[in-house]
C-alpha cells in the first residue's frame, strides 16, 4: 500500500485487532474449549502491535463468547476477509467525547462490554455515513432522534483481510470508492454495493418500512440493486416481526432470478423467495395448461409486423385494465349469490341453524375470507351447533318417549295391551334415537352439498360465454367480441396465454385464497413497468398487505400495450397511502452512451427527465455497417477489447428471429457467442433479444439489426434504449444504416463510424 496518511499504522493496527477478535470468535465457535486456550495462548505470545493493552489482552483472553448460528459464524468467516468498508468519528450531543465507528456488512460486539467492534450498514447510526455531510447531523434510533457532529468520515479498500487504501471524504472531494467501484468489469452477477450507496439511494432503502413505495428510476440508476437492499435493510429493522421466508421478490424471467442470486446472501437475506409472476400464480392456483409468455406474444406480434393493430395485444392490454377488473368484480358478485342457500341446518326435524343466520355469516361475518374457506367455517360452526344441539334433541326425545312411556303404564287396565304398547315404546324409543345419532353423523356433510364446488378454470372459461359477459359488460365492441371468441378458442385446448394469469390469480383470491406457504407479508417487485394494473392489483388483494416496493422504468415499458402507463394508477388506486420516489442518477454506464440513450427519452410520450450519468467518461458509442466483411472487423474488435480487460459481451437485437440469424451468421468465427434462452445460465457471450437483456449488464454491447431495423414508433424506441443502456464500457451498433438505430433522430456528434478500410 502506497498510503502515507499519518493514521496508517492506527488503522493497521485497527484491522488487525479486528481480525484477531474475529479469528477468536470463529475459533471458539468451531472447536472446543481446549484448543481455543492453546491458541490464545499463540496468539497472545505473539501480539507485537501496539494495541496489546490490558483490556485486549483480557477481551482475547476471554473464551466465553455466546454461541452463534451456523448462518452467523459462516457470515462472520466471511465478512472476515473485509470486517469493514468505512468509519466515522462522531461526536452524539449527549456524550463527553467523539466516538469512533467502523461500518461493515455485519455488527459485530464485544461480547465483554457489548461495545461495537463493527456497525451493521442497516444501523440507524451508519445512517450518518450515508446521509449526512461532515459536520452537524442527526439519525433518529427506535423513535428517538439524535444529534452530533460528524468530524470524519473514511473509506476503506479492504481484500482478502489485508487493508489496500483507505481516504477520507469531505465536502468537496468526489467519491472515489464509488468511481472506481464504477469502472470495474461486469461479472455477470449484480453485487452488493454498501461501501458507495449514494444520498437519493440511501432514501429508497431506508424510507419507510411500513408503507408501499414506488421506484420510477432511469437505466443503471440502481433501482435492483437498491430494491435488493431495503429487502436487507427491511430484514434487519424488522427481525423481530418478519422472517425472510415471508419476502417475496418477483423477477422478471429466469434469468434474472439467476442474475440476482448471488447477491442475496452478501446482503444476509437467505431464505427469501423468489420467483416470477407466472411462476407464482402457476403454484398456487395448481393449473398445469400451458402459458404462452409475453414475450412470445410480443414477439409473434413484432416478427409479423402487426404489432400497432395486433388483436392479440389488444387482447392482453384489456385483461390487465381497469375495467377489466371491474367486470370480474360484476363477475365474483354473481357468483357470490350462487352461495346463498335456502334451507334451515336440521336434524330429526328440529331446526339447529336457520338458513338466514347461515347466510348472514357468509355474507356479513365471514366477508374477509374466500369463499371456500367461508364455507369451511360454516362447516365448523355447524358441527359445534349440532355438537351441543344433538344432546338436547336426544333428551328430548327421550323425555317424549318417557312421558308416553308414563302414560302407558298408567293408562291401559288391560295387561296384554299395556305389554304391547309400552314394548312398541321401548323399540321405537331406542330406534329413533339411534336415527338420530346416525342422521348427525352426516347432516352437517350432507346440508354443506348446497354450497357449490368451483373449479378455477372452469369459472374462467364461463366468464367468456357470450351471454354472461355481455350480463357483466354494459356494451359490446368488435374487440371484445374477437377477444372472448380467440381466449375460449385456446382455453378449450386448454392452453393460457400470460394476461390470462391475473384474473386467474384474483379470481382465486376470492374463491379459495393462497395456501399458507405461498402467503407473502412482503413483496418486492421488481421491472414493475412490465405489470398490468390487474397483475398488482390481483397480488395485493391475494395478500392482504400494502408492503411492497415497486421499481421499475417507464421508459423501458416495452410491455407497455398490457404494462403500467404511469404511476399513479397505483398511487390512487391500488395503494393508500403510497411513497413514491425517483432516481435520477445512472451509475451503470459511460456519460457518451448514455447522452445517446437520453436522445431516444426525448422522442417517448412518457416525459420522463433525462438520465443523469455520473461522471465518467468512455469512447463515443460506433456504427459499423454490416456490408461484406464486417465479421472479421468484429472479430478484430472483440480480440482488441478482450485483450483490454473487457470480461462480458453481449450481441443485443430487437427480435428473436435476428438473433438467431447473427448466431447463425457469426458461428465460423468460433468467439464463443452462444444464443440464450430465458432458462438458460448465463455465459460471459450472450446473443439476446431486448427483451431478455432487460435489467442485466455487460462490459460490452453490441446492438444488431439484420431483418428488423428500429423504427420510430413508441415500442421500438423502447427495446432500443433498453438495448443501449446495458453497456457498462462500450456500445457498438451493427447494422446496415445509422437509421437502423434511429441514429437519424440524434445529433451527429453522439456517435462515430467507423470506417473499416481505414
Ligand atoms: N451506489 C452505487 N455504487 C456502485 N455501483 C452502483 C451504485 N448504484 C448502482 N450501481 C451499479 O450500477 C449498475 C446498475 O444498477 P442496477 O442494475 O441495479 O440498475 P437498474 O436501475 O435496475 O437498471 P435497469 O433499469 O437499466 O435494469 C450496477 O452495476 C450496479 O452495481
Amino acid at each position: 500500500m502506497t498510503n502515507s496518511h499519518p493514521d496508517l499504522q492506527e488503522e493497521l493496527e485497527r484491522l488487525s485487532f479486528t481480525k484477531a477478535y474475529m479469528d477468536r470468535l470463529i475459533v471458539s465457535q468451531q472447536s472446543g474449549q481446549e484448543v481455543l486456550k492453546k491458541r490464545q495462548e499463540d496468539t497472545l505470545a505473539h501480539l507485537d502491535f501496539k494495541d496489546s493493552s490490558l483490556r485486549y489482552q483480557e477481551m482475547l483472553s476471554n473464551a466465553n463468547f455466546m454461541k452463534m448460528s451456523k448462518d452467523q459464524l459462516e457470515s462472520l468467516i466471511h465478512l472476515r476477509k473485509k470486517p469493514y468498508f468505512a468509519r466515522i468519528d462522531f461526536h452524539r450531543k449527549e456524550k463527553p467525547e467523539r466516538e469512533i465507528f467502523y461500518i461493515g456488512k455485519m455488527s459485530l460486539f464485544d461480547r465483554e462490554t457489548q461495545l461495537p467492534i463493527i456497525l451493521d450498514w442497516r444501523s440507524p447510526l451508519a445512517n450518518v455515513y450515508y446521509e449526512g455531510r461532515l459536520g452537524e447531523v442527526s439519525y433518529n434510533s427506535h423513535g428517538e432522534r439524535y444529534e452530533g457532529h460528524v468530524s470524519l468520515k473514511r473509506q476503506y479498500q479492504i481484500e482478502e483481510g489485508e487493508l489496500e487504501d483507505f481516504r477520507d471524504i469531505d465536502i468537496t472531494t468526489k467519491d472515489d470508492l464509488l468511481q472506481d467501484s464504477l469502472s470495474q468489469n461486469a461479472e455477470n452477477r449484480l453485487t452488493e454495493i454498501v461501501a458507495t450507496i449514494q444520498e437519493e439511494q440511501n432514501q429508497v432503502i431506508r424510507a419507510d418500512l411500513r408503507k408501499p413505495i414506488i421506484v420510477q428510476g432511469a437505466a443503471g440508476s440502481g433501482k435492483t440493486t437498491i430494491a435488493l437492499h431495503r429487502i436487507s435493510y427491511f430484514l434487519y429493522s424488522m427481525r423481530d416481526i418478519f422472517k425472510p421466508e415471508e419476502m417475496l421478490i418477483l423477477a422478471p424471467n429466469r434469468l434474472f432470478i439467476q442474475y440476482i442470486s448471488e447477491v442475496l446472501p452478501e446482503l444476509g437475506v437467505q431464505r427469501s423467495k423468489q420467483t416470477t409472476f407466472t411462476e407464482f400464480v402457476v403454484k398456487v392456483t395448481g393449473i398445469h395448461w400451458p402459458v404462452t409468455t409475453q414475450h412470445q406474444i410480443l414477439m409473434k406480434s413484432i416478427e409479423e409486423g402487426k404489432a400497432a393493430d395486433d388483436p392479440a395485444l389488444w387482447s392482453a392490454g384489456y385483461k390487465g385494465s381497469q375495467s377489466f377488473k371491474d367486470l370480474l368484480n360484476r363477475y365474483m358478485q354473481w357468483l357470490k349469490k350462487g352461495y346463498q342457500i335456502d334451507q334451515d341446518f336440521l336434524l330429526a326435524g328440529f331446526k339447529i341453524k336457520s338458513a338466514k343466520s347461515i347466510n348472514q355469516l357468509f355474507f356479513k361475518e365471514y366477508n374477509y375470507f374466500p369463499y371456500e374457506v367461508r364455507i369451511q367455517k360454516i362447516k365448523a360452526v355447524l358441527q359445534s351447533e349440532l355438537r351441543r344441539k344433538k344432546k338436547q334433541i336426544l333428551s328430548k326425545m327421550a323425555e317424549k318417549y318417557d312421558e308416553e312411556l308414563d302414560k302407558a303404564l298408567f293408562g291401559f287396565k288391560d295387561p296384554e295391551k299395556r305389554k304391547t304398547r309400552v314394548s312398541f315404546l321401548i323399540t321405537r324409543k331406542e330406534e329413533r334415537l339411534n336415527e338420530v345419532k346416525k342422521e348427525a353423523r352426516t347432516a352437517v356433510q350432507r346440508f354443506m352439498k348446497q354450497y357449490p364446488k368451483r373449479n378455477l378454470l372452469d369459472v374462467y372459461e364461463k366468464l367468456y360465454e357470450e351471454e354472461i359477459f355481455l350480463s357483466l359488460c354494459s356494451y359490446d365492441t368488435p374487440e371484445l367480441k374477437e377477444m372472448r371468441e380467440s381466449t375460449s378458442k385456446y382455453l378449450k385446448k386448454k392452453q393460457l396465454n400470460s394476461e390470462d394469469l391475473a384474473a386467474l390469480l384474483y379470481i382465486q383470491s376470492f374463491i379459495k385464497g393462497i395456501d399458507k406457504d405461498d402467503q407473502a407479508k412482503k413483496v418486492v417487485i421488481d421491472e414493475a413497468q412490465d405489470y398490468s394494473f390487474l397483475e398488482i392489483y390481483a397480488l395485493r388483494r391475494a395478500f392482504h398487505t400494502d408492503l411492497f416496493t415497486i421499481v421499475g422504468d417507464l421508459a423501458q415499458g416495452i410491455y407497455r400495450y398490457r404494462g403500467l402507463k404511469n404511476w399513479q394508477v397505483l398511487t390512487n388506486d391500488v395503494f393508500r397511502n403510497v411513497n413514491y420516489l425517483t432516481l435520477q442518477k445512472t451509475y451503470r454506464t459511460t456519460i457518451e452512451i448514455m447522452d445517446l440513450a437520453n436522445e431516444l427519452l426525448v422522442l417517448m410520450p412518457d416525459e420522463l427527465p433525462k438520465a443523469e450519468p455520473v461522471v465518467r467518461h468512455g469512447e463515443l458509442p460506433m456504427f459499423l455497417q454490416c456490408e461484406d466483411g464486417w465479421k472479421e472487423h468484429f472479430k478484430d474488435r472483440v480480440t482488441q477489447l478482450e485483450a483490454s480487460r473487457m470480461n462480458s459481451f453481449a450481441i443485443v437485437t430487437k427480435t428473436k428471429q435476428d438473433a438467431e440469424h447473427v448466431a447463425s451468421d457469426i458461428q465460423d468465427l468460433d468467439l464463443g457467442f452462444k444464443m440464450l434462452e430465458e432458462d438458460e445460465e448465463m455465459s460471459e457471450r450472450m446473443i439476446l433479444p431486448a427483451y431478455l437483456a432487460k435489467g442485466l449488464e455487460f462490459d460490452v454491447v453490441f446492438l444488431y439489426s439484420h431483418h428488423h431495423r428500429y423504427q420510430l414508433k413508441e415500442l421500438d424506441i423502447k427495446m432500443l434504449y433498453v438495448a443501449m443502456t446495458r453497456p457498462l464500457h462500450k456500445l457498438y451498433l451493427i447494422g446496415h444504416t445509422p437509421e437502423d438505430f434511429l441514429l437519424n433522430q440524434v445529433k451527429e456528434s453522439l456517435y462515430s463510424t467507423i470506417h473499416r478500410k481505414v
